[in-house]
């Protein structure tokens, strides 16, 4: 039997083994065909982006390895990408930030514009792959002493409320370029180092920030306001500004988007509890699903338990039309296609084995009181034959089945990403 027919089959047994527990697995294919993730551009090049500045990664991000083969310009990053997308069953979004703009000259953050994105939009219509965007308040001189929206000096606050309102105008051009909302996400890295005197001041400072720069109405058809806390940084160990606290009554008081990014918590701290609680009482949420090892490390993202987690509370509370998931990680140890590959991959086999779990079988089992017959079936679930469907929905979408994909990224590596040997500065691709 070919390698496909044996595919084909293994499926066939997969499909009877998970309808004994009451599950449609082609209605899981067809939710899950449905699923975008916003896959972030920074893993392509270790955030440096196309400012043509140094290059220097700051205000508590770092990236750690020298795997060769970065992508030096718009051209490089692009090219990278389609590779990526070609490896991932589905159709997903690329999440940009500010600091990828297409500049051919010194453009500052205050003054960038959506003809500086123009290349991105045309890129995505090319593609079919719809934009997300993110405003840059790091890796700048005006952010050099930790401190942004919510700095002390009225002159610098200023300078990042007007980057703000900037990228606003260009998420909401993407937006409706593209025919559907751009989620336009702020993070900010505001915080101290050592014990502030006044917690109070910097956090008004930065919600009266926020408040001008969302001042204008925009279409949410068009585009969405994201706000993301952190509990600590490097350089920012003992107060952060915006809070998971902060940002939650923010977005709960004026309508915003909530983010929670799996690394910005005490390292025993789980976003998959948070998100029933945060549904309740926001609009919609985004996700930046990160591997935090230790601490906010930003690894490849994995199958471990709490992926699984993430994506089943998202489906059990039937979410997925209003939790956008994107992707934030950044490993310069390994090939940077390969990353994105494994990440993205992995985010959407832990939605498809949600998709196929029985849960109105747990409910009800948990409603029943048979808390024995709900352990007894979580734990069966573990050994359902996941791979068979898999692999039959990478085959089926046109992307290589199993490792194969390594193989693809290997000869990419080999004819393109090993002769990106020297650095190049501001380059306009
Ligand atoms: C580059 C991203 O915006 C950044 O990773 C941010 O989302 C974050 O998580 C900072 O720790
Ligand atoms: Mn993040």
């Amino acid at each position: 039997m070919s390698n496909s027919a044996n595919l084909q089959k293994t499926f066939e047994l997969a499909v009877e083994r998970y309808e004994s527990l009451g599950v449609n697995v082609q209605h899981a294919l067809d939710r899950l065909r449905d699923v975008a993730i916003s896959v972030h551009c920074w893993q392509g090049d270790d955030v440096v982006g196309f400012e043509g500045s140094d290059g220097a990664l700051g205000n508590g991000l770092a990236v750690t390895g020298n795997y060769p083969g970065r992508a030096r310009t718009p051209c490089e990053l692009r090219s990278d990408l389609e590779l990526a997308y070609s490896l991932i069953p589905g159709k997903h979004r690329l999440n940009l930030h500010a600091l990828y703009g297409e500049f051919d000259g010194p453009v500052d953050r205050d003054a960038i514009g959506v003809e500086h994105f123009q290349g991105w939009i045309d890129w995505g219509r090319s593609q079919g792959v719809n934009l997300d965007f993110n405003p840059s308040y790091f890796s700048h001189e005006k952010a050099s002493d930790g401190f942004t929206l919510a700095h002390s000096d009225s002159g610098i606050r200023q300078f990042w409320i007007d980057h703000g309102i900037a990228c606003r105008k260009i998420a909401a051009a993407m937006g409706a370029a593209q025919g559907n909302a751009c989620v336009n996400n702020f993070w900010v890295p505001d915080g101290w180092k050592d014990s502030p005197a006044s917690r109070k001041d910097p956090r008004e400072r930065l919600a009266a920030s926020l408040d001008e720069i969302f001042a204008e109405k925009l279409d949410a058809a068009h585009t969405l306001d994201a706000v993301e806390c952190k509990l600590f940084g490097i350089g920012s160990e003992s107060y952060v500004v915006g809070s998971h606290e902060f940002y939650m009554g923010y977005a709960i008081s004026r309508n915003k988007v909530l983010c929670l990014d799996a690394g910005h918590f005490h390292p025993t701290e789980v976003i998959s509890d948070k998100i029933s609680s945060v549904m309740m009482y926001v609009p919609e949420l985004l996700l930046h699903v990160s591997r935090g090892v230790r601490w906010d490390s930003d690894h490849v993202v994995t199958y471990t338990d709490e992926l699984q987690s993430i994506m089943q509370e998202i489906v059990r509370g039937d979410y997925l039309d209003r939790v956008h998931i994107g992707l934030d990680f950044f490993d310069a140890s390994i090939n940077r296609v390969a990353a994105w590959a494994i990440g993205t991959r992995n985010a959407l086999k832990a939605v498809l084995a949600a998709l196929l779990e029985p849960t109105e079988t747990l409910q009800q089992l948990e409603r029943d009181g048979d808390y024995t017959g709900r352990l007894a079936l979580l734990e069966e679930q573990k050994m359902m034959p996941l791979g068979a469907v898999w692999d039959y929905y990478c085959q089926s979408a046109g992307v290589p089945v199993g490792a194969e994909w390594l193989d693809k990224v290997r000869a990419y590596e080999a004819a393109v990403q090993s002769q990106r040997s020297c650095e190049v500065g501001a380059v306009v691709g």
